[in-house]
């Protein structure tokens, strides 16, 4: 059986990792990066298509072939790449709005997110539930940096200030507000240009020792 083994990695910008107490992923394989991008373009072009039954067949067909292919590639989620390789742009998760650009110190966080297709809601909206995802995901990776020990979204409080574009490059800035003991106050915003399209206010507790 694999072994896995405690790790923490730098993030190249001497921050230390949020990694401390997971197991570290695999190596990210030539072409990783590659294929998580098809699968984000895949999630937009379906989402923006309005398909014949032709088409359908094919891409059904095709996509069934591209699941199997995959299936005897399966591992624990310890031994998994997408979602945990801090490498990778959104983290290597097609599900997350695509982040990069990330820079940061001891309380500030800053980057740009990118929301496709896939994540519309109506009138060229972001669905309003992709913006806790974002948020959830760039709170959550800073508040578990710099050596802490895990913790867990406790709360979320968004508030949707305008709409949020999809396909246009926005920017977003975290803040690591304090720590009181367990707990890890943080709050963000996302912007269009100057506009504040959300503002997000969380909390994150951090993990008991043994607690699920
Ligand atoms: C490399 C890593 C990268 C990770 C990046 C992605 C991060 C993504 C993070 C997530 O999405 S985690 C998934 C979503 N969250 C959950 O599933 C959490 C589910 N809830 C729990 O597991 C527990 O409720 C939780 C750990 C959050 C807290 O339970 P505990 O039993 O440990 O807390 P406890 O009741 O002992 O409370 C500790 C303190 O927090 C406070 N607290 C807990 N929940 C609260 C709440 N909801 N609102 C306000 N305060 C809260 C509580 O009042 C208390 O304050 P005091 O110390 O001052 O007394």
């Amino acid at each position: 059986m694999e072994q896995a083994t405690m790790a923490t990695v730098s993030d190249g910008e001497g921050l230390s990792s949020c990694r401390q107490n997971r197991r570290q992923p695999p190596a990210v394989p030539t072409g990783y990066a590659e294929m998580i991008e098809a699968v984000r373009l895949l999630q937009d072009r379906i989402a923006a298509a309005a398909p014949d039954e032709e088409l359908i067949a094919a891409v059904t067909r095709d996509l069934t072939h591209a699941a199997e292919l995959l299936a005897p590639a399966e591992r624990e989620e310890a031994f998994r790449i997408s979602g945990f390789s801090e490498e990778l742009p959104g983290n290597g998760s097609a599900l997350i709005p695509l982040v990069w650009d990330v820079v940061s110190d001891a309380s500030v966080r800053r980057g740009r997110v990118r929301f496709g297709s896939f994540h519309l809601g109506e009138n060229g909206a972001a669905h309003g539930g992709t913006i806790p995802l974002l948020f959830d995901e760039v709170l959550g990776r800073f508040a578990n940096s710099d050596g802490r020990a895990s913790a867990r979204t406790a709360y979320l409080h968004v508030d949707y200030r305008s709409v949020t574009p999809v396909e246009k490059d926005l920017e977003f800035v975290v803040r690591f507000e304090r720590e009181e003991g367990r707990k890890r106050y943080m709050t963000g915003a996302l912007r269009d240009g100057e506009r504040v399209c959300a503002e997000v206010e969380g909390l994150f507790v951090q993990l008991r020792p043994g607690q699920p």
